[in-house]
């Protein structure tokens, strides 16, 4: 027996054992993929079978939840029929309640309008003729009342007509009073302070047309009401037009010959811009607007309507417009002279007749009162304002617009017109003695000088073509032989207001501007002070502002204050402050209104 095995041999047995190896893997793997076959059909079989379950199942379910929701709805209309039949029981109860009330009603309505009947037949029958006699007494009762009304109106009348004679006689200072109504920056800021919470209250109430009255109540000090008269008052709800109406009368006494002056007074923010010049006057048009308008545009309209129903040419109206502003005189309608207006400051003087004037001062020659807006209009854009805690558009001077009316009485125009055609009667005269031989070689320059005269005629004022207003700085030149006019003087102030300075909040330039407005507005009470009492002298001459209105305040003139007051609590000190200046003006016995001179003068 060979001891070495070959290795070939070896490999084959090898190989043969691996080939038989995967020999019976292979088989093995034949036999698990028959077994999963089979196992994937079972499974098939199975998911089937639970498919059907799970259908049959649902089925079911549904089925079951059917019949549940059947039963609960069975029981539920079973509930509510059982219900209804009780509703409707109960409504047959309420029915038979109700149709034996009525029958009731229906008994006792018959039953008492039998028995109203036969009371008032009763009456008819007794008592007719008492009645009838009640209702007559009735009527007559009432007719009495009506006419006592009546007369009590015509009594107050002829009481105001006497009290406005007696004023007019004692030359007394006419006041008017205008309660303003609450506005929305009342009870804006400013309506706290640091002392606690300030009160917008109404506190000033309108009792009548010329009494006012102030609560003065304050948390913890007993009840106090102050009563204050005056020639008129007017209520919050007093138009522009209906306070005008009381100051229409002035503009016929102005063309009557009198001075006239109209100045609001008032705290600021009280409305004394509102009364005097209005709220819309800056964009003047439209019928709205006019209705808006204060008494600067109305009066000039007023005068211009009166004017117009004077003979022609027998009136001029010239305007200035001047700013006290900080205790100085300013001139609003100066010009420099590219025409820029810049508001030149001016002095006050006191005439040798003891007037105040102001020279240099500028006049503007109108024809009608949207002239005189246009002007002012166009000045108020000069005029200082600064924006308080009060309200934003608090004027920081005052203003005087100055209306100068001269005019020619109808004679006195006849006058002048006789005297012209007797003018031109020696014109002609001369120029026939001029050329007569004798005269031309005896006066050479006669024709020279007459010429002169004519020119000079016709280059017065009361004869410029212009419509538009003149503007000239000096007193209008007269013709020798036209009558000289005379001159009444109409003065609108709108003063600045007086202010508390922890009110308004100011600082800086505008605390100045406040402490000048206050020193001037205490000067007027000085000189009212001063005239009440008639002391020998009146200090005019403390401030610009009095040296100016020296002649409205104290001379002969018809003056109107227009007192302008706050109604709310928050300004009650101010309102009493000027409530209590009104009382003082009308205690002032100023010389009695007299007429201007309106004799012919000839030069
Ligand atoms: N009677 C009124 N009816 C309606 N609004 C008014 C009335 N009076 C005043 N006002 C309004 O109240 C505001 C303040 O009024 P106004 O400017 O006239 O006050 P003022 O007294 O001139 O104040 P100041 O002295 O600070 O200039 C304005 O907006 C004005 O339109």
């Amino acid at each position: 027996m060979p001891l070495f095995i070959n290795r070939d041999q070896i490999f084959a047995h090898q190989v043969h054992l691996l080939e038989h190896k995967l020999r019976s893997r292979e088989e093995r793997i034949l036999e698990l993929e028959t077994e999963n076959a089979l196992l994937h059909l079972r499974l098939a079989e199975c998911l089937g079978k639970i498919r059907r379950n799970h259908a049959e199942e649902g089925e079911a379910q549904k089925h079951l939840q059917h019949q549940r929701v059947q039963q609960s709805t069975r029981s539920a209309l079973a509930k509510l029929l059982s219900e209804v039949q009780v509703l409707k029981q109960d409504l047959r109860e309420v029915f038979a309640v109700y149709v034996n009330f009525a029958t009731e009603l229906e008994n006792q309505s018959k039953l008492l309008l039998e028995q109203v009947g036969q009371a008032s037949l009763a009456l008819q029958g007794h008592h007719g003729n008492n009645l009838h006699s009640l209702q007559a007494q009735m009527e007559a009762l009432e007719h009495s009342l009506q006419e006592e009304k009546e007369r009590s109106r015509t009594e107050r009348e002829r009481r105001k007509i006497l009290h406005n004679t007696l004023v007019e006689l004692r030359g007394n200072i006419r006041v008017h009073c205008r309660v303003r109504p609450v506005l929305p920056f009342d009870v804006g800021q400013g309506s706290v302070s640091a002392i606690g919470p300030l009160n917008t209250e109404e506190v000033v109430q309108v009792v009548n047309d010329d009494k006012v009255v102030v609560n003065c109540t304050r948390v913890g000090s007993p009840g106090l009401s102050k009563m204050f008269e005056f020639e008129r008052v007017h209520g919050p709800e007093d138009s522009q037009d209906v306070v005008f109406e009381e100051v229409k009368p002035l503009l016929t006494s102005l063309l009557d010959g009198y001075n006239v002056c109209i100045m609001a007074y008032g705290q600021t923010g009280s409305g004394k811009t509102h009364t005097m010049i209005g709220s819309q006057a800056e964009d003047p048009s439209g019928p709205q607007r006019e209705a808006q308008h204060g008494i600067i545009p109305k009066a000039a309209a007023e005068l211009f309507r009166l004017i117009s129903e004077k003979p022609v040419d027998s009136h001029t109206v010239e305007v200035s417009v001047v700013e006290v502003y900080n205790n100085e005189v300013l001139d609003l309608l100066a010009k420099e002279e590219d025409g820029v207006a810049l508001g030149a400051k001016r002095d006050v003087i006191t005439t040798s007749t003891g007037t105040s004037e102001v020279p240099s001062l500028s006049y503007l020659l109108v024809r009608s009162a949207a002239d005189v807006m246009q002007l002012i209009s166009s000045v108020l854009r000069l005029r200082a304002r600064c924006p308080t805690l009060v309200h934003r558009d608090s004027s920081r001077s005052h203003l005087i617009v100055t209306l100068t009316v001269s005019s020619k009485s109808p004679n006195a125009l006849a006058l002048a017109r006789r005297l012209q055609s007797i003018k031109k009667d020696m014109l002609r005269k001369e120029q026939k003695e001029w050329w007569s031989p004798r005269c031309r070689r005896a006066n050479p320059t006669a024709r020279q000088s007459g010429d002169e005269r004519s020119t000079s005629s016709s280059s017065s004022p009361y004869h410029s073509p212009s419509h538009s207003p003149i503007h000239s700085s000096c007193p209008s030149p007269r013709d020798s032989i036209t009558p000289a006019p005379f001159r009444t003087k109409l003065q609108l102030v709108d003063l600045a207001g007086s202010e508390c300075v922890g009110m308004s909040g100011v600082t800086g330039a505008a605390l100045w501007e406040t402490s000048c407005i206050n020193r001037s507005l205490s000067a007027l009470s000085d000189v009212l002070g001063a005239l009440a009492e008639h002391r020998p002298h009146v200090p005019y001459r403390n401030s610009k502002l009095t040296h100016l209105l020296q002649d409205a305040i104290g001379g002969d003139a018809k003056l109107l204050i227009m007192l302008c007051v706050s109604p709310t609590q928050k300004y009650m000190t101010e309102s009493l402050q000027s409530l209590g200046f009104g009382t003082r003006a009308r205690q002032v016995q100023k010389d009695t209104p007299r007429r201007k001179n309106t004799a012919l003068k000839l030069k």
